[in-house]
């Protein structure tokens, strides 16, 4: 039996793991009560007699509750992007790239992707690795979320009824998810990366536009359709979909832990567009929290996941 230690268990991400977890006979789940989830001294003993901790905490209350850890057996799971490139931390996106499945397996610290970057880097990293995208190309990513990925605040927001239908933001290019994106994609430069969030409660959108004309090999939309699902072959949650349709809805995958990829476009124009689509709670954060603990643990990789 496992004991793991959610902290943040009655926000937005936490709820989600939870929920995931509910009837395992191989975890043990830890939670503080609503007077102590927020004290130091609980905290600490919690995240030190645990065997797992996961972090569903903004960045800073993650960084301190990983300062509070002081031994040496104590695993940790940060859903929070304040390690997503930091030292020492496995990247916890199983299918991303021969080795990191293992990686994760035997990591001490393992930092959850973003949400956004879930999306992304499953469509480019495959791409960037096979030679059609070179690494110095310039990359957008243009991507939308429902509003449950800004947590209980954004959430408190729009279900008060005064939120707009679409929202654009993130207008300054310094989203905290473009170190992420650009250190795991392989990428030489910053990606462009224009987020959105719409008025719906999950799901998710993210794509990347491609001009294959200008690209040195000239990749056709088969080719990239091909690497990506060699890349993915196997995979029960990562799955490549036909990019022969006429369009997309943001909540495709809401409610589950799955991420589709579409390679769509224009072979004649040699313009493309690749579309990934998840939920943002789901092998956006909750889904991929348990599906690293799952590895962790030496367990089923895909236990309690939604398929
Ligand atoms: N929502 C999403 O789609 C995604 C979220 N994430 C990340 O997951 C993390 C959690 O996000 P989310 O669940 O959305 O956020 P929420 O705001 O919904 O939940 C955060 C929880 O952390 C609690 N908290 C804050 N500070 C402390 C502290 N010092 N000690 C203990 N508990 C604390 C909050 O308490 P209180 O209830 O009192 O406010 C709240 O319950 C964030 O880092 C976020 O970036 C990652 C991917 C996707
Ligand atoms: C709609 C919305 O606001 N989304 C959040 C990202 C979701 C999230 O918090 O995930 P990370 O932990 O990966 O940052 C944002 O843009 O900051």
């Amino acid at each position: 039996m496992n004991s793991v230690f959610i902290d943040g268990a009655v926000g937005t991400t936490g709820l989600e793991i939870r929920d995931r977890l509910a009837g395992r006979t191989d975890i043990a789940v830890v939670l503080l009560d609503e007077a102590r989830r927020k004290d130091a001294d609980a905290r600490r003993e919690a995240l030190n007699d645990a065997d797992f901790v996961i972090l569903c905490l903004p960045d800073d209350a993650a960084r301190e509750a990983v300062a509070l850890i002081d031994n040496p057996r104590t695993r940790v799971i940060d859903a929070s992007s304040a390690h997503r490139v930091a030292p020492g931390w496995a990247y916890g996106f199983a299918e991303l790239a021969p080795g990191c499945q293992d990686a994760i397996a035997t990591a001490a610290r393992v930092t959850n992707p973003g949400c956004y970057p879930t999306g992304f880097l499953a469509l480019v990293a495959p791409l960037v690795r096979a030679g059609l995208i070179p690494a110095d190309n310039p990359i957008s990513v243009n991507a939308t979320s429902g509003y449950s990925g800004g947590g209980k605040a954004m959430i408190a927001e729009f279900e008060s009824g005064g939120a707009s239908a679409f929202r654009p933001y993130g207008l300054q290019l310094a989203h905290k998810h473009v170190a992420e994106m650009t250190t795991h994609a392989g990428l030489a430069h910053a990606p462009i990366f224009a987020p959105a969030v719409a008025n719906t409660y999950r799901g998710m959108v993210v794509e990347v536009p491609l001009h294959l004309h200008a690209l040195p090999g000239k990749p056709t939309l088969a080719a990239l359709d091909d690497a990506l699902r060699a890349a993915f072959e196997g995979s029960p949650l990562v799955t490549v979909a036909s990019g022969d349709v006429g369009a997309i809805d943001i909540v495709e995958n809401a409610g589950t832990d799955r991420l589709t990829l579409r390679v769509c476009g224009n072979a004649a124009a040699g313009h493309a567009r690749l579309v990934a689509t998840l939920d943002n709670l789901g092998k956006g954060a909750g889904g991929a929290a348990v599906q690293n603990l799952n590895i962790m643990a030496g367990l089923d990789p895909h236990a309690g996941l939604i398929l």
